[in-house]
């Protein structure tokens, strides 16, 4: 095959690192979180956001409760400049809250930032510069020295500006940019370079970011170079180090995991994945993880469809119907053993106890989503499940072997249909089905007599009335036997249930009847006020159909 050559490319050359302990550590606290949203996510879209969109998704953010949020990129555009303006100038930004800003390395690009956060309480300046093989050797064409000039350069214009501008709170960020394409000694020596300018301490410390700027490989390199870094790099107790993944094999959420078990602090990401390529660290994902392993993401994120409506509204990209712990779809079950299992164990599942429902790994009412959607009928849908809808949206509780009846009726109307049976629909199709007591005849007045035999008198409105009696054990047998000696049939009662309806009823009762009438079996079902009439009528309803 010559159009497909895998020999075209190289392995990632992973660090070598000894006796690593990431992989026994667990995630038991949230990381600080930092939203990329406005700037790398930004950056990546066909149409960059409006101002107007940059306030809409600001406020999001800041509900959430993310405390640093990375503005945008202020000397790089004018709309950027002016948004940040804008926070600042109007009070935008909660007491608690650090806007961040990125910038390259570049004096220029560095005084223009400064003049962007003129007045600011407090401020993140995070300024970057490529330290991967290819960027020095094919972008910058420098040698390692020579990037690590651009860095040290960079942090001291940094620095100097922020001396001039005591009255903010200043934190400075670096990152070197395509960690993940560095050598991991190198990346080591161009930060303590920086470092050594801005002399942080363990009470003002400097944040250090480590961006896979693109993944290149299996999560667990990027965690051996996380912890290398972290064990090599020489002023750690006065760094935050901070993770920046992203998605380009599909796993930015899993190597931002692992990082943090390799001794990150701090966790950079947009909300539903946005950002350049395939996007960035999903924050949702990776904070609904750890929600859903008991451990508090210190993120609100009961709000879902807010957030996915800010999303969708600013960034015009459609979040993804399986999108994990957001989709449409993702609490929904469509095929039938999983339906099953699941209504099992929503019945089970009360307050009190550690969610345990198979099949949800979390309670879909935490992201404001109902249990209706949990279940969803079409042709790969089980018992279960018809069950489920039924008993959630009409209060019908159908017996089992009434399930094991109805399931193939409804699976049929699926398979013609082509897709999701609603519960409408379905209660139609049961309707049809069973509740056929009044055709083509109706049960008109009745007197039971008790003794010790039961004896019924009805009659039997159709195209023509017909009077009918019969004894037996019970109102049941009686009225059996009387429709078995008018018609001329055999009508054994072989199922029967009942219960009180709670939905959508005025005290009603709803009788289940399976009948095998002349070796067929039928079955029927009726609602009344009173439970004996329903339970009639739902024989009635057998014989109807056996004679229509
Ligand atoms: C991985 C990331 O997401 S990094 C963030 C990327 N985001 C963006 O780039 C969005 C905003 N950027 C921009 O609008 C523009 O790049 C600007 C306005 C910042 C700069 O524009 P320009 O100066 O016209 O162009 P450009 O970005 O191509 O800069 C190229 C020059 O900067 C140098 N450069 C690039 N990055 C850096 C850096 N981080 N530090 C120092 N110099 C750098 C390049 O070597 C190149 O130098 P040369 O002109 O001597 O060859
Ligand atoms: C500027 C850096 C952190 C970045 O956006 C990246 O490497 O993806």
């Amino acid at each position: 095959m010559t159009s497909f050559d895998h020999t075209k490319y190289t392995p990632f050359q992973p660090v070598v690192i000894e006796n690593r302990t990431w992989p026994d550590q667990e995630i038991t606290k949230a990381p600080i979180w930092s939203s990329v949203d406005l700037r790398d996510g930004n950056q990546a879209l066909v149409e960059p956001m409006t101002v107007e969109q940059k306030k809409q998704f600001f406020a999001l953010l800041v509900d959430v409760g993310f405390k640093e949020i990375e503005v945008g990129f202020p000397a790089a555009s004018q709309l950027d400049f002016d948004f940040v303006r804008w926070l600042i100038e109007e009070n935008k930004v909660p007491d608690d809250v650090y806007i961040q800003v990125l910038t390259q390395a570049r004096p220029e690009l560095i005084a223009r930032t400064y003049e962007s956060l003129k007045g600011a309480k407090k401020a993140i300046v995070h300024v970057y510069n490529s330290t991967s093989k290819t960027q020095r050797e094919q972008v910058f064409r420098l040698g390692k020295d020579g990037i690590k000039e651009i860095a040290v350069k960079g942090a001291e214009c940094v620095k100097e500006h922020a001396a001039k501008h005591p009255e903010t709170e200043w934190v400075f960020q670096y990152s070197p940019e395509s960690f993940t394409g560095t050598e991991t000694d190198f990346a080591v020596e161009v930060v303590n370079a920086v470092a050594d300018v801005w002399q942080p301490t363990p009470d003002n410390k400097i944040i250090i970011n480590l961006p896979a700027t693109v993944e290149v490989a299996t999560p667990n390199r990027f965690a051996d170079q996380i912890e290398y870094f972290c064990r090599n790099v020489k002023q750690r107790d006065n760094m935050i180090i901070s993770l920046h993944t992203h998605n380009d094999r599909g796993c930015g959420v899993a190597a931002a995991e692992l990082g943090l078990m390799a001794g990150a602090d701090r966790i950079e990401g947009t909300l539903l994945g946005n950002g350049e390529r395939t996007g960035n660290m999903d924050v949702v994902t990776m904070a609904m993880n750890m929600y859903s392993q008991g451990v508090d993401p210190e993120l609100v994120l009961s709000d879902m469809d807010r957030i996915i409506s800010v999303v969708q509204a600013c960034t015009l990209l459609q979040v993804h119907p399986r999108h994990p712990y957001a989709g449409e779809l993702v609490f929904t079950a469509f095929s039938g053993s999983h339906q099953d299992a699941i209504k099992k164990c929503l019945a089970n599942q009360t307050a009190d106890k550690p969610w345990d429902v198979a099949y949800l790994p979390i309670d879909p009412t935490d992201v404001g989503r109902s249990y209706q959607e949990v279940i969803r009928v079409n042709s790969q849908s089980g018992k279960g499940g018809i069950a489920y809808t039924l008993e959630q949206e009409y209060g019908l509780a159908l017996p089992r072997w009434l399930q094991v009846e109805f399931s193939p009726i409804v699976q049929k109307f699926a398979e013609i249909d082509g897709g999701v049976v609603d519960a409408q629909s379905m209660k139609k199709l049961f309707e049809d089905s069973f509740m056929t007591g009044s055709t083509p005849y109706q049960l008109g007045k009745y007197d039971l007599t008790k003794d010790d035999i039961d004896t019924v008198n009805a009659e039997l409105i159709g195209s023509e009335n017909v009077q009918i009696s019969g004894n037996g054990n019970g109102a049941l047998s009686a009225f059996s036997t009387a429709l078995g000696e008018h018609f001329g049939m055999r009508i054994d009662i072989i199922q029967y249930q009942e219960h009180a309806l709670t939905v959508g009823s005025d005290a009603q009762a709803i009788a289940y009847v399976q009948a095998n009438i002349d070796g067929d079996r039928f079955n029927g079902v009726a609602i009344h006020n009173d439970i004996v009439s329903a339970s009639i009528q739902a024989v009635l309803a057998t014989v109807n159909q056996k004679i229509a």
